[in-house]
């Protein structure tokens, strides 16, 4: 790691300044130039304008100044993101790749267009390179050439233009390809998944002694990536997820004993579950997969959803995909099956509630009318464009991608760390998890709204 002062400097005690990997690490001998942004027309950039590597982000913006939560180690500060004075690329000499992996998040595209449009007009990149259908794509399928005419209206459109996939990550074939392809640059787009397999490439880079800067660009519409504040798309995916509550609502108030049930994204963490329950606040009961539920007995589902048809007529219900499925019996072949990059293939949470919650009123209610209406938006939260928003937070994290590279950094990823864009070191970013809280006040605010049980009792 470089601790040389200039690219990270030493912080006082009560800060821990996570040092970013630079490619003077393993090639000292690489020299500095003045960055190219000092000769663009449009920003000819006034005092002030870059950023130095000993601008900083304090991890934790909120203290206690009694002292009771304290922790005795040094706060965590990162690197802030931005261009820097100088740059350790010469434009001429570019040659970047861009690859998108994991499955759709809205913005996608729009990283890759601001990356394309942002390497060529900032810094005169000309050699610019979209990888094929993921990390497979490096060594079985040739790259496509880029530039700002061709990605024109691409953050209009959802999904990724340049194709994603799950699996096919060989690290030997996807090294030799990008040092075949002759790419000095690599731009990472993915989710956790990803972020994994790109600090298996910037190592393997390392050992191999290239001078090749990557970077990951986190990309989950689950939001189940730490340190940085939320992912792009996320609040997309969330507006979304309203459209399908308002349906089940509707639907579940115009029936007799109506129950609306929606089933959102969300294989680890119920981000988009809890979101999308607080913003629309027809919800009766939210599932998560942070929280084990029971059907059956005092303090169940059942009893809950029953207390609620006598009282409103109707109940909503929503649930994350990951929630409950230690609940739904599997077959043996169910428990062994995994997707192409080795996550576990989840039974359809919705399908097993609806057919649970038809089975409980027929033998409770025999004579009673009763109707499940069951939304499972699934895809169409995730395949859309991305709104406002996440389109402007898409455009900074390519921008703030490319500077870091442009200056040397790599095995790096960069993202929003209390509304400031910071570099995090790539292996911080993989091991990172960000499950719900369930003991903080957000979850404490979704039962309020409620009232559904916090599913202590035995069942
Ligand atoms: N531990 C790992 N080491 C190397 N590569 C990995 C690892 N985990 C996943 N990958 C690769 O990363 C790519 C994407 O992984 P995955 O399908 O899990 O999606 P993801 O990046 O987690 O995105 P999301 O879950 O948001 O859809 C795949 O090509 C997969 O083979
Ligand atoms: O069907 P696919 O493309 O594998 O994607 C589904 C998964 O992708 C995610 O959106 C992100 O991991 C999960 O919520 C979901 O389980
Ligand atoms: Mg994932």
């Amino acid at each position: 790691m470089n601790r040389s002062p200039d690219l990270n400097p030493i912080p006082p005690p009560s800060l821990r300044l996570q040092p970013l990997p630079h490619l003077t690490d393993t090639n000292p001998k690489l020299t500095p130039f003045p960055n190219p942004i000092d000769r663009n027309q449009f920003y000819r950039p006034p005092t002030g304008f870059y950023v130095s590597p000993s601008d900083i982000v304090l991890r934790h913006v909120t203290h206690d100044l009694s002292g009771a939560f304290s922790s005795p180690s040094p706060d965590p500060a990162y690197h802030r993101a931005g261009p820097r004075k100088n740059v350790y690329f010469e434009s001429a000499q570019i040659r970047a790749a861009i690859v998108s992996c994991g499955g759709l998040c809205p913005g996608m595209n729009t990283v890759i267009r601001e990356l394309v449009v942002g390497l060529w007009e900032l810094y005169g990149v000309r050699q610019i390179h979209g990888i094929r259908a993921g990390y497979r794509g490096f060594y079985s399928m040739d790259p496509i050439p880029l530039n700002p005419k061709l990605v024109h209206n691409w953050h209009k459109l959802g999904g990724t233009v340049l194709e994603t996939s799950r699996g096919g990550f060989d690290l030997e074939k996807i090294v030799d390809a990008i040092q075949h392809h002759g790419f000095n640059q690599v731009y990472i787009i993915g989710g956790d998944g990803t972020m994994r397999g790109a600090v298996k490439i910037f190592e393997e880079i390392r050992r191999r002694e290239l001078s090749i800067g990557v970077v990951g660009i986190p990309k989950t519409v689950d939001n189940d990536i730490g340190i940085i504040d939320r992912s792009f798309g996320f609040q997309t995916a969330v507006e979304m997820a309203q459209q399908a509550i308002s349906a089940a609502h509707v639907e579940a108030e115009s029936a007799v004993n109506g129950i609306g049930l929606v089933k959102l994204m969300g294989r680890s963490t119920g981000h988009i579950t809890l979101h999308a329950t607080l913003s629309s606040r027809d919800v009766d009961c939210c599932l998560i997969p942070e929280m084990d539920f029971y059907l059956e007995g005092e303090g169940g589902l059942f009893e809950f959803l029953g207390r609620k048809l006598k009282e409103n007529g109707h109940a909503v219900l929503v649930v994350a995909e990951g929630a409950g499925q230690d609940l739904i019996p599997r077959t043996d072949k169910q428990k062994e099956e995994r997707d192409e990059s080795g996550n576990l293939v989840f039974l359809d949470v919705g399908s097993w509630l609806k057919s649970e919650l038809k089975k409980w009123w027929e033998r409770d209610h025999p004579n009673e009318l009763f109707t499940v209406k069951y939304i499972d938006p699934t895809y169409m939260i995730r395949a859309v464009p991305a709104n406002a928003t996440d389109n402007l937070y898409c455009t900074l994290l390519a921008h703030s991608a490319i500077h870091g590279v442009m200056a040397g950094y790599t095995g790096f990823v960069c993202g929003p760390i209390n509304g400031t864009y910071c570099y995090i070191p790539l292996t911080e970013v993989a091991e990172a998890k960000n499950p719900v809280n369930t003991d903080d006040h957000k979850w404490a605010w979704v039962r309020s709204i409620t009232n559904q049980p916090d599913f202590t009792k035995a069942g």
